[in-house]
């Protein structure tokens, strides 16, 4: 996919955010996790985040929910700093922001039924039980899952099942973004492949926009309109995500890119020019600057 920030009305704005979490355990000191970040998400928008382990992507997804401690900058979610939220205006706003983790062995509550994993953010926000019975039919069928899910528990449920039971979760009351944290990287490629697809077809359907968390740039790039990537706490580079993960600026991306594998034997001719040129670029890079020296 590609496009630019141009095409879409702005829906979440990021400015010079800063995280640090509170210092303890090995940890006398405060950690600054985040600082001065800025990315923006139109609405209908995928934002891919790439980066290392511990580069802080978990964070700032968190950070836009609310969830870390924001200690500078702002979150923007339709014209409105949110960042400091309190816990009522932040109810208000899971209506809006939702998010889909990394496990959905985890994530599901095991002991209650999938009916009432889906109805429950519905009768939250006030919901009646029937309204809330006929909106956990639609959601079953939006992601594919049989109506008969209603009545089982999650340990019926392969992993890829699982993950479509939390997207539904999240998609229950129409959100506007919905942070996906890693959300195909616990289940298997053919797996990844069908729940990506899934990805993207709700968002065709209805329109929302993701942040998407993800380790593999294969995955970001076949997901997100635009892509950027983190590299301790900061973002090196952010831009249209076929140019970021194909033919990266920054030395840290091009080493990401150099490093990460390979695993979709369809992906692996494309990924071999890519490396190929980049490995080319390096050497003439190396060369110009030794000429320099
Ligand atoms: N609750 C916390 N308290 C203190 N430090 C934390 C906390 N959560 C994360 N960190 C630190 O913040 C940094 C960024 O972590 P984060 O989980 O955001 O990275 P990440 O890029 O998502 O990594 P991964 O891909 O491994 O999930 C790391 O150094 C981590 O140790």
């Amino acid at each position: 996919m590609t496009s630019t920030d141009a095409a879409f009305k702005d829906l979440l704005r990021v400015e010079k955010l800063a995280v640090e979490y509170p210092g303890k355990g090995f940890r006398a000191k405060p950690f600054r996790a985040l600082s001065d970040i800025n990315i923006s998400i139109g609405q209908g928008e995928t934002l891919g985040l790439v980066g290392e382990s511990g580069s802080g992507k978990t964070t700032l997804g968190r950070a836009v929910l609310g969830l870390a401690p924001v200690t500078g900058g702002k979150v923007i979610f339709e014209g409105n700093d949110i960042s400091q939220a309190t816990r009522k205006e932040r109810r208000k706003l899971s209506r809006d922001l939702q998010v889909v983790f990394q496990d959905p062995y985890t994530s599901l509550n095991p002991a209650l039924e999938i009916g009432d994993i889906l109805a429950e953010p519905l009768s939250v926000q006030g919901k009646s039980p029937a309204e809330a019975k006929k909106r956990v039919r639609e959601l079953l069928d939006q992601v594919g899952l049989p109506a008969d899910a209603i009545s089982r528990l999650p340990r019926e449920f392969s992993g890829g099942q699982r993950q479509r039971v939390a997207i539904a979760r999240a998609l229950a009351l129409s959100p506007k973004l919905i942070v996906c944290d890693e959300p195909v990287s616990a289940l298997d490629l053919s797996t990844q492949a069908v729940v990506l697809d899934l990805f993207l077809q709700i968002q065709r359907d209805t329109g929302v926009s993701y942040l998407f968390v993800s380790h593999d740039l294969d995955v970001v790039r076949h997901i997100s309109h635009r892509v950027a990537v983190m590299y301790r706490g900061g973002i090196v580079e952010q831009g249209p995500a076929d140019v970021v993960t194909r033919n990266p600026e920054h030395p840290y991306t091009q080493r990401l890119l150099l490093a990460s594998p390979v695993p979709d034997p369809d992906r692996q001719e494309q990924r071999r020019a890519d490396r190929h040129r980049l490995l080319e670029q390096q050497r003439q890079q190396n060369e110009q600057a030794a000429v320099l020296a």
